[in-house]
């Protein structure tokens, strides 16, 4: 079976995290998890929902791409996309739109880019702020360019990219299952 990837994208707050994870518990897709000198946040583990690196260990690794997002660092590596495939022919990444746009460039066909947005961009603020981030951490996001250029679907994807309004989970879920049923992959029951 031919190895394809959902690149999840799009800006903070959107849902990518809450997609990948429906991916996972539903379709048994996994993540790709990536790296990232961002501390974490409260109930985020290392090697599960990144690998936390520090100034110095982050470059040691072997990236296909990173970015700086928000004054911190992030980046894919080449290794844990491997390791995702050979879980599963499909598996699931979450980057900015920058990294979304080199993964397409990279690896042509075999990435599915899925774009996240919401109506009104000023929820998103309230909805970080229920997830449980710093008001610090949630200011410096906001204010950064990266958070509003993230709002916008970029060019380079706009022919592949599937947009999905996630205003309304429920609507954003029946949305996904309809994608996953046009690639074959169908729902079933959280065995977890
Ligand atoms: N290009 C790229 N972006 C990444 C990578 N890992 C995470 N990101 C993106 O970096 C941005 C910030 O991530 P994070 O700090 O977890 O904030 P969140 O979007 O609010 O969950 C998000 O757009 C992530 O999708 C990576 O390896 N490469
Ligand atoms: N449709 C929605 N309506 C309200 N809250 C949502 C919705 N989708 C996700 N959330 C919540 O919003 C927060 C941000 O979602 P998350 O998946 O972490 O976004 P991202 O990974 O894009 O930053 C989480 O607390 C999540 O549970």
């Amino acid at each position: 079976m031919p190895q394809r990837l959902f690149v999840i994208t799009g800006a903070t707050g959107t849902g990518k995290t809450t997609v990948s994870q429906y991916l996972t518990k539903y379709y048994q897709i996994p993540r790709v998890i990536t790296h990232t000198t961002r501390p974490p946040r409260v109930g985020e583990e290392n090697g599960v929902d990144y690998y936390f690196e520090n100034e110095v260990s982050f470059f040691t690794k072997h990236y296909i791409e990173s970015v700086r997002y928000a004054d911190y660092y992030y980046g894919s590596s080449r290794e844990a996309l491997t390791a995702a495939w050979e879980k599963c022919a499909y598996a699931s990444i979450v980057l900015d739109t920058k990294g979304a746009v080199t993964y397409v460039q990279t690896l042509g066909a075999q990435v599915i880019p899925l774009f996240m947005t919401v109506e009104r961009p000023a929820s998103l603020v309230t909805r970080l702020t229920k997830r449980g981030d710093q008001r610090e951490m949630i200011a410096q996001r906001v204010a950064s360019a990266e958070y509003e250029r993230d709002l916008r679907l970029p060019t380079a994807l706009a022919d592949q990219a599937q947009v999905i309004v996630n205003d309304d989970w429920l609507a954003a879920q029946r949305q996904l299952d309809q994608i996953m049923q046009n690639y074959g992959l169908t729902k079933s029951a959280d065995l977890i």
